[in-house]
């Protein structure tokens, strides 16, 4: 008698919670092993985009979306700026193998891309298994390795996530933020015509603090005609100050921000003192917090996805809005001079504030989306908006 077909299937890669949970499956991508912190993220499309946001970086995503890759990848698809944040996830679980790109951007297929970008992947496992055991038990380290031999050491593989470092207390932003000082010059991918030329002309100048900056928001602003100079997270204020800024802007960016406050805050707290209009989004919003006197705390499972519904305070308008954080604002912390204006209808964490004595606002989620709903691109009209006002009030 013959063996059966599936006594030939061997698991080509090996995924290891420092829970315990141990799942096989089909590898792909780049060989080797991954070791980070397991998330979620429950956006249907878009996964270049989020396999290249810098906010990732250390972290292996869960895509609950079954089917991951089909239009493929291609160039355009990509957030992360730097050099430097090439590495944003390090890996990614799948629910369907990666099939053929369908799609007529497609460049390369999606298994390729990942290979290139040195993604570790794991296809063919449960992944709303594992995403429910993320929403009960929270976000948790882990090791996913691939090997197309099949050899695994799981003892191994479960030590190497148990001895993990904590994603509280990780400095990661300045890791992954640009070493120089860069002119941004890409305006919004538009259909038909690619990414257009940034609008140079009298618009204010506004400096991009690099914590690991997603391209769509240099972008949209670029698109609106904003002059843009992209600086280093660790650069001083002398440095800032030097490119005569009319504004500035706080990005993006993995890791814990009560621990790049401590690298960086000195210097936040500075510019805030020059009064500067300043918008931050996710990290740039909770280093704002902290430079403050706010308090930032880890969540238990995070928001990362793509329909996420926040309420403006102000307003009472519901936004449907693209998030991707693991540490939130505490806003019973926030002081006298800063109010919430945005919370999430998911649990009621805080989602953005504002300061009542200077033009300054952040929010908790993304406004630039990429990927996700463009319910949220007025936030940047605000800032340009709030930016031209403050210059024009301040005019000789
Ligand atoms: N997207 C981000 O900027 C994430 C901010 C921070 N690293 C967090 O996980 O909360």
């Amino acid at each position: 008698m013959s063996a059966a077909p599936w006594a030939e299937l061997r698991p080509t890669a090996c995924l290891a919670l420092a829970d315990g949970l141990v799942l096989m499956g089909e590898g792909a991508g780049a060989r080797g092993t991954a070791v980070g912190e397991l998330c979620f993220n429950t956006a249907m499309t878009g996964y270049q985009e989020i396999l290249t946001d810098p906010s990732y970086a250390g972290q292996i995503v869960t895509f609950t979306f079954p089917h991951i890759g089909n239009v493929g990848a291609n160039e355009d698809d990509v957030e992360t700026v730097a050099a430097e944040a090439a590495n944003a996830a390090l890996g990614c679980v799948l629910r369907a193998p990666i099939s053929a790109p369908q799609n007529w951007r497609a460049g390369e297929s999606f298994a390729t891309w990942l290979e290139q970008r040195g993604i570790v992947a794991i296809t063919g496992v449960d992944t709303r298994a594992i995403t429910a055991r993320i929403r009960d038990n929270g976000m948790v380290n882990c090791a996913l390795q691939h090997d197309p031999d099949g050899n695994f050491d799981v003892p191994a593989l479960l030590a190497l996530a148990r001895g993990a470092p904590d994603m509280a207390g990780a400095e990661l932003a300045t890791r992954v933020s640009g070493r120089e000082a860069v002119p941004w010059q890409a305006g919004v991918w538009k259909w038909g015509e690619g990414f257009e030329d940034a609008k140079h002309g009298d618009g204010p100048r506004i400096v991009a603090l690099d914590y690991g900056i997603k391209g769509n928001i240099l972008r949209l602003l670029a698109s609106r005609g904003a002059q843009i100079t992209v600086l280093p997270a660790n650069a001083t204020v002398e440095e800032v100050l030097a490119t005569e800024p009319d504004a500035l802007f706080l990005s993006n960016g993995p890791g814990d921000p009560g621990a790049t406050a401590q690298v960086i805050g000195d210097t936040l707290r500075a510019l805030i003192d020059r009064r500067l209009p300043t918008f931050g989004i996710c990290l740039g919003h909770q280093l704002l917090g902290l430079a403050i006197g706010a308090k930032t705390r880890k969540m238990r499972q995070g928001h990362h996805g793509a329909n996420h519904p926040v309420l403006d305070l102000d307003t009472g308008t519901v936004s449907i809005v693209s998030m991707n954080h693991g540490f939130t604002v505490d806003a019973d912390t926030l002081p006298p001079n800063a109010r919430e204006t945005h919370r999430s209808l998911f649990d009621g964490s805080n989602c953005g504030m504002a300061l009542t004595d200077r033009p300054v606002f952040s929010v908790q989620y993304h406004p630039e989306a990429s990927p996700g709903p463009h319910d949220s691109h007025n936030l940047f009209d605000r800032f340009l908006g709030m930016v031209m006002a403050e210059k024009a009030s301040t005019a000789p």
